[in-house]
């Protein structure tokens, strides 16, 4: 997995500020030397023109949206890329993809992880929503892929905080936190930190599991053995689960019981066979039985990568953790689901 290329998509409404954080990182060295493919939905390709970069390590992609009439324009797009660099006529160290403002990042990211040939070269870094505080709640109801952008994020971008009162960014952001438990949030601005776009991925052993799995303190962890909903400690320490906010949920489990491989197995066919396309992201510490140290499992709708297994148990906390965000699935869907983790095989 070292040696695969890191691939950042980059997402986000129409308008909402994807080109200029596009600039901002290329301008500012973060993520390295950076090949960027851009998707634009018409037929002049102007974006392209408004991208101050090394244009030969650039791609438009216009005329049609990533998500449905593009997706083997991508791939083309990328092997090609890759090609070149292979052959020392490129030297890129991570690839950027800006999808359009209306492209649903779910068959874009199935796109890059099925591709084998992609999938052998490239590994997925992150998906970086950039969010438009100025539309805030409004701009995401309006169009469901706005959702789904944001459901997906490794990293949320706020643009435009400037133009809002700080309660009204208040509020956005806790509307953000419910829709993409999972996300770190920024707000962008010269003070951002670019450097936190990257570096999402399924982590590296040599990365602490633990911060990529909790890598959003907005999001408790729930004790999956009936919690103590009533009484101090209950109302102190355990938070109503799931976040839901529209059509999507999410849902976390703590199991302090090794997981049996074989129902991991299970839960893994049951819950992405079945359900796999309403599946948006699932993250997983895993404390597997007959293993001293913990797994690291990362899946986008039914693909999974192959869980990996870290060095060791950092600190004194050997439990499963597990945050699986869905979409049309309602918690009891997914708390039966993760109920097989669970129970012995
Ligand atoms: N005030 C303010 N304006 C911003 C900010 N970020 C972007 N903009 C402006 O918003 C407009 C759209 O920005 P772009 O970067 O082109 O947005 P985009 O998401 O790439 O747009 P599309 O490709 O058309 O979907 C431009 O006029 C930007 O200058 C911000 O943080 N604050």
């Amino acid at each position: 997995m070292t040696d695969h290329i890191p691939l950042t998509l980059l997402t986000g409404a129409l308008g909402a500020g994807k080109t200029t954080l596009l600039n901002r990182i290329l301008a500012g060295g973060a993520g390295g030397r950076i090949a960027v493919i851009v998707n634009e939905f018409g037929e002049m390709g102007l974006d392209h023109d408004l991208i101050i970069g090394t244009v030969e390590d650039m791609v438009l992609l216009a005329s049609g949206c990533l998500c449905c009439t593009l997706r083997g324009d991508l791939i083309t797009a990328l092997t090609d890329l890759l090609a070149k660099r292979a052959a020392g006529q490129l030297t890129f160290d991570r690839l950027v993809v800006e999808t359009t403002g209306l492209a649903d990042p779910a068959p874009v990211l199935h796109t890059l992880m099925v591709e084998p040939a992609l999938a052998q070269t490239i590994r997925l870094d992150g998906v970086v929503t950039v969010c438009d505080a100025a539309l805030g709640a409004a701009g995401l109801d309006r169009v469901p892929e706005a959702l789904a952008q944001v459901a997906m994020a490794d990293v949320l971008v706020i643009s435009k905080a400037d133009r809002v009162t700080p309660l009204a960014l208040g509020a956005f952001q806790a509307r953000l936190a419910r829709l993409a438990p999972l996300a770190r949030q920024n707000v962008a601005g010269p003070q951002m930190d670019l450097a936190a776009l990257f570096g999402h991925g399924v982590p590296d052993a040599a990365i602490g599991a633990e911060d990529w799995l909790l890598s959003a303190p907005a999001l408790p962890l729930r004790p999956f053995a009936a919690a103590p909903e009533t009484g101090l400690l209950g109302a102190a320490f355990a938070p109503p689960l799931p976040r839901h906010d529209g059509t999507v949920t999410a849902v976390s489990a703590r199991i302090d019981t090794p997981v049996h491989p074989m129902m991991l197995e299970f839960f893994l066919d049951t819950l992405l066979a079945l359900r796999g396309p309403d599946i948006l992201r699932m993250k997983a510490l895993l404390w597997v039985q007959g293993h001293d140290a913990p797994f690291a499992l990362h899946a986008v709708q039914h693909i999974v990568d192959p869980p990996i297994r870290l060095e060791g148990w950092r600190g004194t906390d050997r439990t499963s953790r597990i945050v699986v965000i869905g979409r049309n699935m309602t918690e009891d869907d997914l708390q039966a689901a993760l109920g097989l983790l669970r129970a012995p095989a």
